[in-house]
């Protein structure tokens, strides 16, 4: 399950690197939220997962990519939106980004992000490679969480795309309160619906789903509890993507005091060499992690 090997930046160079990436996230996300309302449209083209594209994912992406690979120590970029890595330079570290996650709920105008992983590898890379990770959550306010260092970190951004670090080694509270399971019930293994069932039944706890993984993950950080996409009947990997989704956000998680898990083991000790492979996610607190590991068994 969660381990506390968590991989940090361990060169000055990398760290400045690695400023540099948090850096464009949070002064891009006012431009990628500005661009929204014009592109709640599907593009011509579907991304390397089969999904048809939003043109906002495309947007997204392309400012991240010319940004992100014009900095210095950054020598890959991919992003979930295209089907190969971008060779962007000879830095030794790689950035991998969900340009906009939940891009479904542009069209309700529900919260969605943007999600970014840096490794220290060539892409794909493997989650014990991290040296950091986190998101943009565009809610009513729109925020940044970012794991580095050893801690977790949220931000508020403002229009002006400054940013303040509001919070700082944010962790899961221990009493977790909400649970939120992505994918059609019908779809649900038996022993993952026969765990879902002994969560709902707790009183202590509350369903609080969306439809967008990193909304959703977030609850999970603010309240505790547990998120899961799970293992689908018509889906052994689940829906969510490795590099993009399960890495950056167990990362996130087990930073954060949290336990992630593919079903059997920890998110970060998932091996998958291709750059768009899928995983279950499972993701809250330890023992709701553990438990949910030992009904799948
Ligand atoms: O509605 P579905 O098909 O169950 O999918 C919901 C999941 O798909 C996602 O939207 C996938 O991410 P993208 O929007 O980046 O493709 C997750 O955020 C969410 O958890
Ligand atoms: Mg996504
Ligand atoms: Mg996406």
């Amino acid at each position: 399950m969660a381990t506390t090997d968590i991989n940090t930046a361990d060169t000055a160079r990398d760290v400045r690197t690695i400023d540099g990436v948090v850096d464009v996230i949070a002064t891009t996300a006012p431009e990628i939220r500005t661009g929204l309302p014009g592109r709640r449209v599907t593009a011509e083209d579907e991304n390397p997962s089969g999904e048809t594209q939003m043109a906002a994912d495309v947007f997204a992406d392309d400012l991240l990519c010319e940004r992100i690979g014009a900095l210095e120590g950054v020598g890959e970029y991919a992003s979930e939106e295209r089907p190969e890595s971008v060779d962007v330079g000879t830095g030794r570290l790689s950035v991998a980004v969900d340009p906009l996650d939940g891009s479904s709920n542009l069209k309700p105008n529900n919260t969605m992000g943007t999600i970014f992983a840096v490794y220290e590898a060539p892409l794909p890379a493997h989650g014990r490679d991290l040296v950091a990770a986190g998101y943009v959550l565009y809610g009513p306010v729109m925020t940044m969480v970012v794991a580095r260092n050893g801690t977790v970190d949220e931000y508020v951004i403002h229009d002006d795309a400054s940013y303040e670090l509001v919070r700082e080694d944010v962790t899961l509270p221990d009493e977790g309160s909400v649970y939120g399971f992505g994918g059609r019930v019908p779809d649900w293994t038996d022993d993952f619906e026969t765990f879902a069932r002994e969560v709902e039944q707790d009183a202590s706890r509350k369903l609080r789903y969306g439809g967008s993984m990193i909304g959703d993950v977030n609850q999970i950080l603010t309240y505790g509890g547990i998120f899961a996409y799970p293992t689908l009947e018509s889906a052994p990997e689940g829906k969510l993507r490795v590099q993009f989704e399960g890495y950056p956000i167990g990362y996130v998680i087990e930073t954060a005091g949290g336990a992630t898990s593919d079903g059997a083991k920890s998110l970060l000790d998932v091996d998958k060499d291709d750059l768009h492979a899928r995983t279950p996610m499972y993701v809250g607190n330890t023992d709701l992690v553990a438990k949910l590991e030992a009904a799948l068994d």
